[in-house]
């Protein structure tokens, strides 16, 4: 017998036809799709006050006339645009659609650093790129595209991690702080983890499913609405303001599953029944206590979740004064080799280049798993003077004087996130991450960038999986059911 939570629940809970559990991209696009099929009758519930979920702005720092500048805590690029004969990304089709002011960014666009200050050490990027191609090369996968080209139940290759993979291609960084800085900024800084906890074939092929098969063109939203207008121009398509189907500052507890029909429970007491529902939340939320399910989940899904893992990626602001900005502006990103510590400070990107946010003063300092649980455990001080001694290494003690304003966001503590972004790991089978998508007992579906094999992190992962998570009459053939 299947016994809903016993907490202050009302006798009878609202009803709609689908419930849409989570308001970020997946979820905004799921309720799309399901209204150019006629289905209208549904109900959106999102934990926040707005919509967006992960892509999420806020306002830091003041321009010369003392407003605040507006930063991105989460998403900020369009990762891969469009070639002139397509395909093009959803995102930059949404960004043009929400006419979202953005700038291409160039990755090369970068001046390396160690504690000695400014040495050249550019070549090892181009060491890492070599021996990733050579990798692919000497597979015959080079230009692999994850659908296509792996299979689901090949062992060897879904076993295989990319640090060990590196290596037996002779690809050695270990005793190198430049090698190691040249690949955190190619690999971690893109997947929010290091080679050793990443699959080999997952990772090369999601790299070339979004920069090969969009374009390797990335731009960066410099919007002063923040990033998440294009998920709001999509809301407004079907949604209306204060549209009565968008519960937001509601927390879900619990997704009861009956034969019938399925009941969510929220924290205010309220209850929603409906004949299906999607959720949307991410992966670090459905490892988290915040959602209990009643029955519980099957193992197949619980295993899918606990495996696959969910990366935290850092950005820390600081805003030094306009007239004593010590780097230079036409640079965009600034590499620092830590002599003790891989991933330490390894990256600062300036906002202040005349592209971007001119005379702003705005460095945006980068860290990503394993280091980013040190930086949101310590004390913001801590993280400040850390930050302020890497910076005169650099740029010279006397140059660097104190920030204006220090902010960081930590992706890891926030409840209806618990993390940044999922990363698929070395051994998680092509056959368990069908199970983190699979549908359970009829009526639950589940969604988000963590669901897309091919864009698994980004936005137009969620996007696509959003988009083809629920069709009419509710069938998708390529979601396996297992009960
Ligand atoms: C720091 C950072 C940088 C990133 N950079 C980029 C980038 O540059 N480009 C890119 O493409 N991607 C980037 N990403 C990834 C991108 O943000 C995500 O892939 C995408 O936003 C995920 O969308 P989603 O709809 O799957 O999940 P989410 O956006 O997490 O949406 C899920 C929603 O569910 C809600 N929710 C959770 N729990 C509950 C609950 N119990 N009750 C009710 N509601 C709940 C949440 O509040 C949230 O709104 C970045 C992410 C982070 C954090």
């Amino acid at each position: 017998l299947i016994q809903p939570p016993a907490t202050n629940t009302p006798k009878t809970c609202q009803k709609t036809e689908v419930l849409v559990l989570g308001a970020g991209i997946a979820g905004i696009t799921a309720a799309k799709a399901l209204t150019e099929n006629g289905l209208e009758d549904f109900i959106i519930v999102e934990y926040n006050s707005e919509i967006g979920g992960r892509c999420r702005h806020t306002t830091f720092g003041q321009d010369q006339n003392g407003d605040p500048y507006t930063v991105e805590l989460g998403a900020n690029w369009i990762q891969g645009t469009v070639t002139d004969d397509g395909p093009e990304n959803p995102i930059w089709t949404l960004a043009k659609e929400s006419n979202l002011s953005s700038q291409a960014s160039d990755s090369s666009s970068l001046t390396t650093y160690d504690r000695t200050g400014q040495v050249d050490y550019r070549d090892k990027l181009d060491e890492y790129d070599t021996h990733c191609s050579q990798l692919e090369r000497r597979e015959g996968r080079a230009s692999m595209q994850a659908e296509s080209q792996i299979p689901l139940n090949s062992k060897e290759i879904e076993n295989a991690d990319l640090r060990s993979a590196l290596s037996n291609a002779g690809y050695h960084p270990e005793d190198d702080p430049h090698a190691q800085t040249a690949e955190w900024y190619k690999m971690d800084y893109e997947y929010a983890q290091p080679p050793e906890l990443s699959s080999r074939s997952r990772t090369l092929a999601s790299y070339n499913s979004t920069f090969g098969h969009f374009s390797p063109i990335s731009h960066f939203s410099l919007d002063p609405r923040g990033f998440n207008t294009i998920i709001q121009t999509l809301s407004s398509t079907y949604l209306t303001p204060a549209d009565p189907r968008l519960h937001l500052s509601t927390v879900v507890h619990n997704i009861t599953s009956t034969p019938e029909n399925i009941t969510i429970h929220n924290r205010d007491g309220t209850c929603i029944s409906a004949s299906h529902a999607i959720t949307t939340f991410s992966l670090g939320v459905l490892k988290s206590p915040l959602v209990t399910f009643t029955p519980p989940l099957p193992p197949w899904k619980t295993s899918a979740i606990e495996k696959m893992t969910m990366g935290t990626y850092t950005k820390i602001f600081m805003q030094f004064p306009h007239d004593k900005i010590f780097w230079n502006t036409s640079t965009e990103f600034f590499l620092y080799a830590s002599p003790h510590t891989r991933g330490y400070y390894p990256l600062f990107q300036s906002l202040s280049h005349a592209d971007f946010l001119p005379n702003s003063g705005i460095l945006i300092a980068t860290v990503t798993s394993p280091f980013s649980a040190i930086v949101e455990s310590q004390p913001l001080e801590t993280t400040q003077n850390q930050v302020m001694e890497v910076l005169r290494e650099m740029f010279g003690e006397d140059n660097v004087p104190e920030p204006k304003a220090f902010m960081l966001p930590k992706w890891g503590e926030m409840e209806w996130a618990r993390g940044s972004f999922s990363n698929w790991p070395p051994g998680f089978t092509g056959e368990e991450h069908e199970d983190l998508r699979g549908r359970v007992g009829g009526r639950l579906w589940f969604a988000g960038e963590h669901t897309s094999r091919e864009w698994y992190g980004y936005l137009h992962g969620a996007y696509d999986e959003g988009m083809r998570a629920l069709k009419p009459q509710y069938k998708e053939p390529k979601i396996r059911e297992k009960l």
